[in-house]
C-alpha cells in the first residue's frame, strides 16, 4: 500500500452537519464526526438508524440534504483516484452473480488497471483461493462477504468502508473477520464498518460512532466502556434508549 495521505493524525473522513431527509422521514440529522487514520471505526445503530445512509453520503452515492462529507479532504466525487484510495463493500455495489468470483474480480481489476496477479493475491487473502472458480450465485453468505472484501481490497486502498460485513457470518467467519480487519489496520489502513452486532464490534473496533438519526457518541471504545468495565451493549442502550422494534443484538 502506498500512503498518499501522509500527514499523521489528519482525519481520513469527516462528516460536518450531515443530514438526509427522504420525504417526511429524517434518516440522518446533523451528524458530525471524524474518522482517524489507522483505526478500526464502528458505526453502530439499530436497523433504520441511518448507518447506510451516512456511509452512502460519505461515498457520494446519496446527496446530503444538508451538511458536507469529505474523504481525504475532498468530497468523494472530487477525490483524485477515489476508486484506488477507498475500497467499498456495500449492498448494491454488487458482484456479477452469473460469473465466477475470479472472473468478477478480474473484470473489476481491469477497470482499475490492475494485474490478474492482484486478483490471486486478494483471493488468497480472504481465503477464497480454492473456491474462486465457482459462480457467485452459488456462494454461501460467508463466501459472498469474503468476495465483497476481496473486491474492496483489490486496489490496495488506504480506507475501507464496509457496510455490515459481519452480518450472516458463522462463528468461524466472525472470528476470521476480526483478525482480517485487524491485519488491515496493522498495515496502516483505516477501516470504517457499520454494524448492529454489538458483541462482535466490541471485540473488533478501536473507535465507536453511535447513531440514532443524530450522533449519540463519537470516541474510543475504551472511553465508552471505561476500559471494558462496562459492556458496550449497556452503554449503547443508555445512549439510544430502549426501542421496542430494535434490531440490535448482542449476537448474530
Ligand atoms: N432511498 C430511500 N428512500 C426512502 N427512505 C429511505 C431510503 N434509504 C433509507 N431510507 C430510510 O432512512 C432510514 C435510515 O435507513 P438506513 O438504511 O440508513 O439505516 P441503517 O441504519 O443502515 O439500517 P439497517 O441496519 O436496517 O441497514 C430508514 O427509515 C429508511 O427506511
Amino acid at each position: 500500500m502506498t500512503r498518499q495521505h501522509g500527514q499523521i493524525g489528519q482525519p481520513v473522513a469527516v462528516a460536518e452537519g450531515l443530514s438526509k431527509t427522504f420525504g417526511t422521514v429524517t434518516a440522518v440529522d446533523s451528524v458530525s464526526f471524524e474518522v482517524r487514520p489507522g483505526r478500526i471505526v464502528g458505526l453502530l445503530g439499530r436497523n433504520g438508524a441511518g448507518k447506510t445512509t451516512t456511509l452512502r453520503m460519505l461515498l457520494g452515492l446519496t446527496a446530503p440534504s444538508a451538511g458536507r462529507a469529505t474523504v481525504f479532504g475532498h468530497p468523494y466525487d472530487e477525490l483524485p483516484h477515489a476508486a484506488h484510495r477507498v475500497g467499498v463493500s456495500m449492498d448494491g455495489i454488487g458482484a456479477l452473480p452469473g460469473v465466477s468470483g475470479r472472473r468478477d474480480l478480474t473484470i473489476w481489476a481491469k477497470t482499475l488497471g490492475l494485474s490478474s496477479r492482484r486478483v490471486d493475491e486478494v483471493l488468497e487473502r480472504v481465503g477464497l483461493g480454492d473456491r474462486a472458480d465457482r459462480k457467485i450465485k452459488g456462494y454461501s453468505t460467508g463466501m459472498r462477504q469474503r468476495h465483497a472484501l476481496a473486491s474492496a481490497l483489490l486496489a490496495d486502498p488506504e480506507l475501507l468502508v464496509l457496510d455490515e460485513p459481519a452480518t450472516g457470518l458463522d462463528p468461524d467467519g466472525i472470528r476470521w473477520l476480526r483478525t482480517f480487519l485487524r491485519s488491515l489496520a496493522d498495515e496502516g489502513r483505516t477501516v470504517l464498518i457499520s454494524s448492529h452486532l454489538l458483541a462482535e464490534v466490541e471485540q473488533t473496533v478501536d473507535d465507536v460512532l453511535i447513531i440514532q438519526r443524530s450522533l449519540r457518541y463519537s470516541g474510543t471504545l475504551a472511553e465508552l466502556t471505561d476500559n471494558g468495565a462496562v459492556r458496550l451493549e449497556d452503554r449503547f442502550f443508555s445512549l439510544v434508549g430502549n426501542g421496542n422494534e430494535s434490531g440490535v443484538g448482542a449476537h448474530a
